[in-house]
């Protein structure tokens, strides 16, 4: 499949002392093809549960283009957690933190007892997806599904023993030795 095909070749830089691989569909480089996020998709649209829910919610950046893909196959409106303030009635901000960086993510549009579907490109600390969980959590939604494209390392095993939701995955992958491993 597209997705391990891509992922064999993708170079890998540090990010301090993370090594950091850089992917098409995690980074936008160096060229997202058509047919590769066709391919994401479809496999996200096989393992998730999108029915009877009223919103995706996904991360700034890297997962709005799936996001996006996912509410025009699904016809499910979707919320982008910004890392920018908008100061709106209700905007619930969250602390992020990943293996290369500490900032605030900020929720909007999400109404109490929303059913949701939270879409990321990667977990990897899990940091992301604690934000994620908690800003939805105090915001009074009901999670329905939690599917990222890529894990690495084991922050989807501390997350989902931390919050009790299931996590579920296209790919498991991991940096040894600077070094992409599939398994
Ligand atoms: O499990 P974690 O260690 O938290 O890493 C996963 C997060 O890291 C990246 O986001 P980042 O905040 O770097 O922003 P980006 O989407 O703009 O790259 C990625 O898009 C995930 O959201
Ligand atoms: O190594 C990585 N690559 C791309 N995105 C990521 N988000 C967390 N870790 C990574």
């Amino acid at each position: 499949m597209l997705l391990e095909e891509t992922l064999k070749s993708c170079p890998i830089v540090k990010r301090g002392n993370y090594d950091y691989f850089i992917h098409p569909i995690t980074d936008g480089v160096p060229v997202v093809k058509p047919e590769l996020l066709r391919e994401v998709a479809v496999r996200i649209l096989k393992v998730g549960n999108f029915d009877e829910v009223d919103k995706i919610v996904t991360a700034e950046a890297m997962g709005i283009h799936l996001a996006t893909i996912l509410s025009i196959y699904t016809d499910i409106p979707f919320v982008i957690m910004r890392k920018r303030q908008y100061n709106l009635p209700n905007e619930i901000p969250v602390f992020q933190k990943t293996g290369y960086s500490k900032g605030q993510l900020y929720l909007n549009g999400i109404n109490k007892g929303d059913k949701v579907v939270i879409v990321d490109d990667v977990i990897s600390t899990g940091g992301t997806m604690m934000a994620i969980i908690s800003a939805l959590e105090k915001a009074g939604a009901e999670i329905k599904d939690i599917i990222c494209v890529i894990e690495r390392g084991n922050g989807k095993e501390i997350v989902e023993k931390k919050t009790g939701y299931k996590i579920k995955t296209l790919v498991k992958v991991d940096v040894v030795d600077g070094k992409l491993i599939i398994y």
